[in-house]
């Protein structure tokens, strides 16, 4: 194992991720930021030069447990203090398992900034994957708006509500189109994108190229601010072989599903006849879709990149067959002899029902009826420190369960809510189930996707229910035999998902909607885990709030 250094800088600069050119968040100058690779076991040191200027900055690794290393997470108000403009952090470490990963911007909206990339572990040397590819490729998707994340969170707290409507575009790798499609000849009414962007090097469409009757191995996250998307490849079966960082049990696709957190890993075996090119088609599914696919051309070599298809991109299935997400989900499961079972049973359970709700004229999600606010000092700090006026309004203990009288078939009875810091303390080293709970949104028939993501652990998929979740029915239908270990997990319309894990990772975790909207609104929760088990915090993690005030008192008591 070694230890792998980079040297970043985050500035805003001028991009054109679609041909539009707008303001966005870059690292070393460029969007995507650099992809980080490296090897299991190895330790990453990022020095992360904040250049924005006038804001703060943090990085989370996503799906990196950090292990022993809490400070290191990357999230504003919960395990850092945001780095100051012209200041400098260093993340250090260690990448502890194989998998596909990401890595973005975890304070405000800055990840749908565009403040993201790729962050890729391969095996330690002298192991070896569970399957055989020839080559690889990597592709990141994100969407993207026009109008600035500044403008979009004024409207999401404004009074009306002004939500942000659907993406302008899908990106592959940073790059999508705009009011055109490259696959014109096949879309009535659409007009031909150059297919070199038009000599704008940063919305020339994704090629990947490929040699005829080889494996490749595809890996695609998605780091999108609202987008569900669907991933499918013209011609081509997928066989999905990993999720978030976790082998499961292969089995064959048309298409994958894929939610903002989640990431896979798919081969692709290039059997299809090798005078053509064939489209990779990005969509929308899970909300009514506003926004073209995103397209990028799978390239049979010798053939010309430009050489467009012949046949049509795949279609996107219909954004609302749910039942065909739900099969798709459901055949995730972990791979024998790879994923370990969970613990028999649970030590804890919470239960987390999901609402919209109304606050003093705003518009908000909640969590057991509270929404969730974040301090002004982190909380991995202040709760070390033993700072109690460092939390945030109404941070007392919060419900690990939610009335069975709601109607999660309707718009809430009663909308009003309030906020607080959903703030649970966990016990070291329990097994702590949570069931997530979807309900009716605020308008009648709506009920919408989510996908939850757990920071600081992978969790066990244990089941998903329709409805109200029955404790009887459900946990004798729990899967304990071969349950994914993942670090993301959707719950469907009207449904609930249960999962599982193990506080074994002493620090202060977020789990939360990873829809970057629905966090900003209050969609989520905090586990502080142990923090008395967590070893001494680097000053910087600390230099701001309470816990600043409290070391330059003296009051440190050895905690950095
Ligand atoms: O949080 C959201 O707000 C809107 C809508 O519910 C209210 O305008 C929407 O589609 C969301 O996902």
């Amino acid at each position: 194992a070694k230890a792998r250094h980079f040297r970043w800088e985050v500035s805003n600069m001028f991009w054109s991720p679609d041909c539009e050119e707008k303001v966005l968040i870059g690292i070393n100058g460029q969007f995507p930021g650099p992809t980080i690779r490296a090897k299991a076991g190895d330790t990453i040191v990022v020095e992360l030069k904040n250049g924005l200027h006038t804001e703060g900055v943090v990085i989370h690794w996503h799906g990196i447990r950090q292990i022993g290393t809490p400070w290191a997470d990357g999230t504003a108000s919960i395990s850092q203090c945001a780095i100051n403009p012209e200041e400098t952090f260093t993340y250090r470490f260690v990448v502890d398992k194989p998998g596909t990963y990401f890595y973005h911007g975890h304070y405000g909206m800055q990840r749908a900034a565009g403040l993201y990339g790729s962050l890729i572990v391969d095996v330690a040397d002298g192991e070896e994957e569970p399957f055989k590819y020839d080559g690889e490729l990597n592709l990141l998707l994100s969407d993207w708006y026009h109008e600035s994340i500044y403008t979009q969170m004024v409207g999401l707290s404004s009074k009306p509500f002004r939500w942000i409507g659907e993406p302008q575009s899908l990106l592959i790798n940073g790059r999508g189109q705009f009011n055109c499609s490259l696959a014109a000849a096949h879309t009535p009414g659409a007009k031909q994108c150059a297919v070199a962007g038009g000599g704008n090097r940063h919305c020339a469409p994704v090629i990947l190229p490929v040699l005829p009757n080889k494996t490749y191995r595809l890996r695609v996250a998605s780091t999108t601010s609202l987008a569900s998307l669907n991933l499918a490849v013209g011609n081509h079966k997928l066989t999905v072989v990993e999720a978030d960082g976790n082998y499961v049990d292969p089995f064959l696709v048309d298409d994958i599903d894929i939610y903002s957190g989640d990431s896979y890993s798919v081969l692709l075996t290039t059997n299809q006849n090798p005078s053509a090119n064939y489209w990779i088609s990005v969509g929308v599914r899970g909300r009514q879709p506003k926004t073209s696919p995103a397209l990028a051309i799978l390239n049979y070599r010798p053939n010309r990149a430009s050489n467009l298809p012949p046949s049509p991109p795949p279609p996107t299935p219909a954004w609302d067959d749910f039942a065909r997400s739900k099969s798709f989900t459901h055949r995730i499961l972990g791979l024998a002899g790879n994923t370990p079972p969970p613990p028999a049973k649970s030590d804890r359970r919470i239960e987390l029902l999901n609402t919209q709700n109304r606050m003093d004229g705003h518009i908000k999600w909640s969590i057991n009826n509270v929404s969730m606010v974040l301090p002004s000092t982190p909380y991995l700090g202040s709760l070390k420190m033993g700072l109690k006026s460092a939390m945030p309004p109404s941070s007392e203990s919060p419900s690990d369960t939610f009335g069975r009288g709601y109607d999660v078939t309707r718009p809430p009875a009663n909308p009003n809510t309030t906020a607080g810091g959903n703030l649970y303390v966990i016990a070291h080293n329990a097994t702590v189930d949570v069931v997530l709970q979807n309900a009716n949104a605020l308008a009648r028939n709506v009920s919408e996707v989510h996908p939850w993501h757990l920071h600081g652990h992978d969790f066990w998929v244990l089941g998903y229910g329709e409805g109200m979740f029955d404790e009887k029915l459900a946990s004798a239908a729990f899967n304990l035999r071969n349950p994914p270990l993942r670090n993301t997990a959707v719950i469907f319309p009207y449904g609930w998902t249960a999962i599982r894990f193990v506080a074994d990772n002493p620090g202060v975790w977020a789990f939360h909607c990873h829809i970057e909207p629905h966090l900003h609104m209050g969609m989520g929760v905090i586990f502080a885990e142990a923090v008395d088990r967590v070893g001494e915090l680097p000053k910087a993690a600390v230099s701001c709030g309470a816990t600043a005030t409290a070391l330059m008192a003296g009051n440190g008591g050895g905690h950095v």
